[in-house]
């Protein structure tokens, strides 16, 4: 009987066996055959199934089984996929939300299909891309799509988290998905760990992955790939044409398929762009009315740094505008990071501030609007910002605020490139009826709270710190910026100091590199820490530590009236701007909760209204609003704008008594911070001294730009059963560098 069975599942092998010999090669003669000829792009309106193409059954029943099954291909699809599934290289270019994943996933799947890859033949492809969270999303295509394929896949994106036992799996992997730095961290440290067989090689967001902040980490990582044939496909909604790219990664006759290329404009037909010019010191209160007049929206607002992001998330979440309000950027924990991804995907409506690590590739579904509080650096960046909404065939609005400096310095004439298409964006105005001022509310917040004082204070510096810094020196400059009314926009009472705008002989060149290069020595210095301890873990059996670092209801307004083509804010005019919030809070704007009121003396606490006639009795206000004469109203208006003079004086009166007490605190914590730190170095120390002064080599963050951060990895085997871990990154990178990290790593490893 066993025999029988043993023999009937032999049997069954054997045909499953030569069913998938006949499928490849089948699918091997169709390919050749089918190939379209080079340079060859299909018209854009043609409309292809995937079942008009030579790829596998497996493949064609994962995309069929997604959760929105793919069935015809979008152009991008349509143009790249046969020219890839014939083994050339690609450089594809499509606009944002238009359907590029697709037409990398599809191909990989293939080309491992056709090899007849299984785990124990290892690497066969890596796919990389510049920010965690981008990795998960590609690795959550994948898995949908390769459901019914037998392929193992990894994400590493990054961290010390799981690094070791990353290191027991990565050679049984056969799909890589990874952000470069932890790639590279595997191909230097894990040992039997190769990509000689590796077949394919993709970047996505490939311009990025090109530019200064990744070149050196990819350089390295190419000279671990085979030097035989390799197909290399790059992908971007702002592709790179440079020669000096292409050589880099030594590309075969690529095919360049810019599909959009020839459309009207750069941008998706269904975004609707705008921008308003807003005075940097009512930044906030532009964005607290778009806010308000937009509570049943789900809406991503970009800005500039960490810093700013997570000053606006405290502020706004405390002014309570009546909807979810979400932060994401580089510097919060990796699994806080993660939980605030997954839940503004899922969420209907939200507001989610983000710095620019949300602003490539993420596919956030449903997002109505797209605000750049803050000028994106270039007019790729913009790009691809605005490109969160209006994917695929869903419509969406992007919103940009520029100051006036930046208006009149041409930033609107930078995002029109020479060589190519238009972003047609169009100006509009702020309803001054629809105008929030939450300038004095802000200020009573900041006095009342030290650690949104201390917020404030960051986000002030890192704001203008990042206009120093940006590439255009023709439309950003700091002395542009009226930077006391901005600090008291931000609620704070003295204007804080910029070191680095007083230091006149360093330009801004200099400062770029040198904060370069201070962030690599931290990283060496992180390095060459975590490898003392990785080897001491080794050494005891143990994995690496996971890095320890750290509704109100509301009715909602009539959405897009805040923004008009004609009716002007007058924001520079502060006699109608009072006007205008005295208007606001005596309920002009059709809200069913009315602003909260902040008592004189800068509490919260709820206020009752009476007003003393002649023989000393309280009366209604209210009532008495009601039947007074005109000059009556008038003088309760007086009344009103003396009372906010004399708000305004309390709070800095407060802030002053305040001082020296948030003063202390602030220098406690400090101290507190001091002591924590050396404590734990001097533990670290004792370790380290315990095993000899050994060390082992450690991590290289993925770390590009602005942002720095710490976080998990997961390496996900075989295409079911896995759960994925967002996050992002970055990083720069120079040959000087490099020398002396190298000259201190082997004076470490004494090897020097
Ligand atoms: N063939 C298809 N049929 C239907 N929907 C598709 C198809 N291909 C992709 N999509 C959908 O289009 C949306 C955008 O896809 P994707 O994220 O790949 O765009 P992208 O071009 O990579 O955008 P970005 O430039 O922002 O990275 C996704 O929600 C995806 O599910």
């Amino acid at each position: 009987m066993a025999k029988k069975k043993t023999g009937n599942y032999s049997k069954r092998k054997a045909e499953s066996k030569q069913q998938l010999e006949e499928e490849i090669a089948s699918l091997s003669k169709r390919v050749v055959e089918e190939a379209p000829a080079c340079g060859y792009a299909p018209p854009l309106n043609q409309t292809m199934a995937f079942r008009a193409l030579p790829i596998s059954e497996k493949t064609l029943q994962g995309l069929e089984a997604c959760k929105t099954p793919y069935t015809t291909m979008t152009a991008i699809q349509n143009a790249c996929i046969p020219h890839a599934l014939a083994g050339r290289d690609i450089l594809g270019a499509a606009r944002t939300g238009s359907g590029k994943t697709l037409a990398f996933v599809v191909p990989v799947l293939e080309c491992l299909f056709r090899h007849r890859f299984t785990p124990a033949d290892g690497p066969g492809a890596a796919i990389l891309s510049p920010t965690r969270e981008l990795a998960v999303q590609i690795f959550q295509v994948l898995k949908a799509a390769g459901k019914f394929h037998t392929f193992s896949v990894g994400l590493l994106i990054g961290g010390k988290k799981d690094f070791h036992e990353e290191q027991q799996h990565v050679a049984t992997t056969n799909i890589f998905i990874a952000t470069p730095g932890r790639l590279l961290q595997h191909l230097e440290q894990t040992p039997y760990f190769e990509m000689s067989e590796l077949k394919i090689l993709v970047l996505d967001e490939a311009d990025r992955i090109l530019d200064m902040g990744f070149r050196d980490q990819l350089v390295r990582i190419l000279s671990y790939l085979p030097d035989g044939p390799r197909q290399t496909l790059l992908f971007s909604a702002t592709q790179t044409t440079d020669v000096s790219d292409l050589a880099t990664l030594s590309l075969r006759k690529p095919e360049y398929l810019g599909v959009h290329d020839k459309e009207k404009t750069s941008t998706p037909d269904s975004l609707q762009q705008s921008y308003v010019v807003v005075p940097l010191e009512h930044k906030l209160n532009a964005i607290y009315s778009f806010i308000k007049t937009h509570l049943r929206c789900k809406t991503i607002i970009f800005m500039a740094s960490c810093a700013q992001v997570r000053h606006a998330w405290e502020l706004f979440c405390s002014l309570q505008p009546g909807v979810p309000v979400m932060a994401i950027h580089g510097k919060l924990v990796q699994h806080k990071r993660t939980q605030i991804y997954f839940d503004f995907l899922q969420r209907p409506r939200a507001v989610l501030f983000a710095t620019d690590i949300a602003a490539r590739g993420l596919d956030f579904p449903n997002v109505d609007w797209v605000v750049q509080a803050d000028a994106p650096e270039d007019r790729n960046m913009y790009i691809h910002r605005a490109g969160r909404t209006a994917r695929y065939r869903n419509g969406g609005k992007s919103l940009l605020i520029l100051t006036p400096k930046e208006e009149e310095k041409g930033f609107i004439e930078m995002l029109q490139a020479k060589n190519s298409a238009p972003v047609p964006i169009k100006k509009v105005s702020i309803n001054p009826t629809k105008t929030v001022v939450v300038t004095q509310r802000a200020a009573s917040l900041v006095a009342a709270n030290v650690d949104l004082q201390r917020l404030a204070k960051k986000a002030y510096q890192s704001y203008v710190s990042c206009i120093h810094l940006m590439p255009s020196k023709e439309v950003f400059s700091v002395q542009d910026l009226n930077l006391d009314s901005f600090s008291e926009s931000l609620g704070l009472s003295s204007t804080p100091d910029l070191k680095f705008l007083k230091d006149k002989t360093q330009d801004r060149e200099e400062r770029r590199e040198k904060k370069n290069v201070n962030r690599k020595l931290q990283r060496l210095k992180e390095q060459i820490k975590a490898e003392k301890l990785a080897k001491r873990l080794a050494k005891e059996g143990k994995t690496a530590p996971e890095t320890e670092r750290g509704v109100d209801s509301d009715s909602e307004e009539s959405g897009d009236e805040l923004l008009v083509s004609k009716k002007e804010q007058n924001w520079t005019d502060p006699e109608k701007l009072n006007d205008q919030s005295i208007s606001v809070k005596l309920s002009e704007v059709n809200q069913e909760r009315k602003p909260k009121r902040i008592r004189i003396d800068g509490t919260n606490a709820p206020n009752k209204h009476f007003k003393f006639n002649e023989s000393g009795e309280a009366e209604d206000i209210k009532g008495l609003i009601s039947v007074a004469p005109e000059e009556s109203i008038q003088k309760s208006k007086e009344d009103l704008e003396t009372a906010a003079t004399e708000y305004m004086r309390k709070i800095r009166e407060r802030v002053v008594s305040n001082f020296e007490k948030d003063k202390a605190e602030e220098k406690e914590r400090i101290r507190n911070k001091h002591k924590k730190r050396k404590l734990k170095e001097k533990a670290e120390k004792g370790d380290l001294v315990a095993e000899n002064g050994m060390a082992t080599l450690a991590t290289l963050d993925d770390d590009a730009s602005v942002e720095s951060d710490d976080s998990e990895t997961k390496l996900a085997r075989a295409m079911s059963n896995t759960d994925a871990q967002p996050s992002s990154d970055s990083s720069d990178d120079e040959g000087d560098f490099r020398a002396q990290e190298d000259f201190a790593l082997s004076i470490i490893r004494g090897s020097a």
